[in-house]
């Protein structure tokens, strides 16, 4: 599929503090995807990269910046850009990080890959998929998440915390974005689970995952830990969900 048959693009990029990445970003996802719109979503980093982001779409109608005050987490970041762009009437939302880790000249992979599918993730963990200059650690960290999340959950998406990912509209219309409460990157695998809960089909298409060079990642403990609780939780519930589910079948074949 090309960016004309899928109708109008957006990829919402957010920011903390990349004041030394952004220009290069949104210079290049510009320069590979000319028919598709950035919305950069800034929350009042320190380091000036909202005075970046509207330098940036001052110089170029198809960039535009929403500037929120406090730092909420990923998760906040992207509900408010999510909103933004169903309200502007976009056909695609797309995530990317702001860092170059996702690299915009493989976006249309993703784009192709949207023919049939309600959620494109490109992904790393799937065969093609690579990370450049993680440490062991990073690795086994984004791994063994990964393996927890299908355990729990219950779910076949290898790369489920992954943020290169392109909804169309119709799917986030239909997962109720008011019921997600998420806010660092466990948000992420949040909008999988409530995709796939939703029928929808979500679809990996492997990337090259780059490390950043400039900057710091925004990965702290808080953030790994809301992940872990969360995904126990909701695993938890599911199973209980299912032998629930389980014993009431049980009754019925008794009656
Ligand atoms: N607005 C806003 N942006 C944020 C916030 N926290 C992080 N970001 C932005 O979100 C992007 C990703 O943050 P990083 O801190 O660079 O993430 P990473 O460690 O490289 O993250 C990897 O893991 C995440 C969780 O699985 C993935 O979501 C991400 O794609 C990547 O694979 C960057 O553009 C960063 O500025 C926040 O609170 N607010």
């Amino acid at each position: 599929m090309s960016v004309d048959e899928v109708g109008r693009i957006v990829m919402i990029v957010p920011t903390y503090n990349e004041a030394d990445n952004l220009a290069w970003i949104v210079e290049r996802l510009r320069r590979a995807q000319p028919g598709v719109d950035v919305l950069v979503v800034d929350d009042g980093s320190p380091d000036g990269t909202g005075h970046i982001a509207d330098g940036l779409a001052g110089a170029d109608p198809q960039v535009r910046v929403l500037h929120r005050t406090t730092k909420e987490g990923l998760g906040a970041a992207y509900l408010a850009g999510f909103r933004w762009a169903l309200a502007e009437g976009y056909d695609v939302i797309g995530e990317m990080d702001a860092d170059g880790s996702h690299q915009p000249e493989q976006l249309g992979r993703l784009i192709e890959a949207l023919a049939g599918a309600d959620l494109v993730i490109g992904a790393r963990w799937v065969p093609g998929g690579s990370v450049v200059n993680w440490p062991l650690s990073r690795r086994l960290l984004s791994r063994g998440g990964n393996l927890y999340v299908r355990l729990l959950l219950g779910i076949s998406v290898k790369d489920a915390t992954a943020g290169f990912r392109l909804f169309r509209r119709h799917t986030l219309e239909k997962v109720d974005l008011d019921l997600v409460r998420s806010t660092g990157y466990v948000f992420q695998t949040d909008l999988v689970a409530r995709t796939l809960h939703a029928g929808l089909t979500v679809r990996e298409v492997p990337i090259e995952f780059v490390e950043r060079v400039r900057g710091d990642s925004k990965m702290t403990p808080d953030v790994a830990s809301e992940s872990l609780k969360r995904i126990t939780e909701w695993g938890l519930r599911e199973r209980r969900e299912q032998a629930r589910r389980a014993l009431a079948r049980r009754r019925d074949r008794s009656r």
